[in-house]
This record gives C-alpha cells, structure tokens and sequence, in this order.
C-alpha cells in the first residue's frame, strides 16, 4: 500500500480591519466562534491537517491584522505563501473596495512570481447582509471583474 503523501501549504488571510478574518479562521480551526472583537497585532498563524485523497495537508495559516499601520509590517509574511483569502464583510462596502489594495501588496511580495497563485476572494458576515448589499456588490464584483479581467492573476469563487 502506498504511503499517504505529506504537503505541506503556506496560506494567507488579508483584508481590512473587522472584517472577521480571525473569527473565521477560529471556528474553522477551533470550532469556536468569538463574538468579543479583538484585533490581530500583527499575524498570528494556525495549524490544520487535513486529508486529501491520498493525501494529507498540512496547512499553515497566517492570520493577519488589517490595520492600517501594520500592512507594511504584515505583508513581510506573505512571501512564500501558496495561496491567499481576500477577505471583506459583505455590509461593508469600503472593506470590498480596499481589496485591491491588498491583492496589490499580496502580488508584490510574492517572490519569485509563481505562474499561478490562488487567491480566493471572500465575503464574510452574509448573516447581517440584506438584498441592498447584495446588488450592491454583486454590481461591484461584475464591475471589477470586467474592468481588470488581465490585470489580474487571481480567480474569483
Ligand atoms: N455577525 C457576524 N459577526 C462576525 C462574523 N465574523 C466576525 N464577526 C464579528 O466581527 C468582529 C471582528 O471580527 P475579527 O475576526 O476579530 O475581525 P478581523 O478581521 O480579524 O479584525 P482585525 O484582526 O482587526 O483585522 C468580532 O466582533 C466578531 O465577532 C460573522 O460572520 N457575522
Ligand atoms: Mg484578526
């Protein structure tokens, strides 16, 4: 029988401030959700296994703080990463917009340019979303997608 293959994967969480990047992180990881809201100074990094097929992964998240004056301290961690989670709260129009922001130093840190990184664009708190935020971004989406479909390297789910 063959053994399980072993990979290992450097994954990264960014966007703005409160967007729930850590609660998400935590009750994927954890299975806890924290209601108390407490920045992330910094980065902080979480570990979880799991199995892919024939596989097992080993994920290494980097949770990172979306203050403004740590994102030059924080994209020091993006290097080597293999994928990334742009994360913004779906009742917070500015949280969406800054995405380009950080897709931008995300993809200036990543060196060498890898041909292709993944990058994963999230909504979070649709629990507090109504159809007004719904059309408003789904707007917003189409409109950036059409504006800057070569400008960018990242996929959309
Ligand atoms: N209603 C609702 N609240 C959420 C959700 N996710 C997170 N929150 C709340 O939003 C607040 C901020 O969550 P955090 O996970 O600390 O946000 P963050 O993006 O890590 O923030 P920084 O570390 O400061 O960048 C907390 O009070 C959470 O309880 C969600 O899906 N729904
Ligand atoms: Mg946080």
């Amino acid at each position: 029988m063959n053994p399980r293959k072993k990979v290992d994967l450097k994954l990264i969480i960014v966007g703005a401030i409160g967007v729930g990047k850590t609660s998400l992180l935590h009750q994927y990881v954890h299975k806890t959700f924290y209601e108390e809201y407490q920045t992330t100074l910094g980065a902080s990094i979480l570990s979880k296994i799991i199995i892919l097929g024939d596989t097992t992964l080993k994920l290494q998240i980097w949770d990172t703080g979306g203050q403004e004056r740590f994102r030059s301290m924080v994209s020091t961690f993006y290097k080597g990463s293999d994928g990334c989670i742009l994360a913004f709260d779906v009742t917070d129009l500015e949280s969406f917009e800054a995405l380009d922001i950080w897709r931008g130093d995300v993809l200036a840190k990543i060196v060498p340019m890898e041909q292709s990184y993944p990058m994963v664009l999230l909504g979070n708190k649709i629990d507090l979303a109504d159809r007004k935020y719904q059309s408003i971004l789904e707007n917003h989406l189409t409109e950036s997608i059409k504006l800057s479909p070569d400008q960018s390297r990242s996929r959309c789910c």
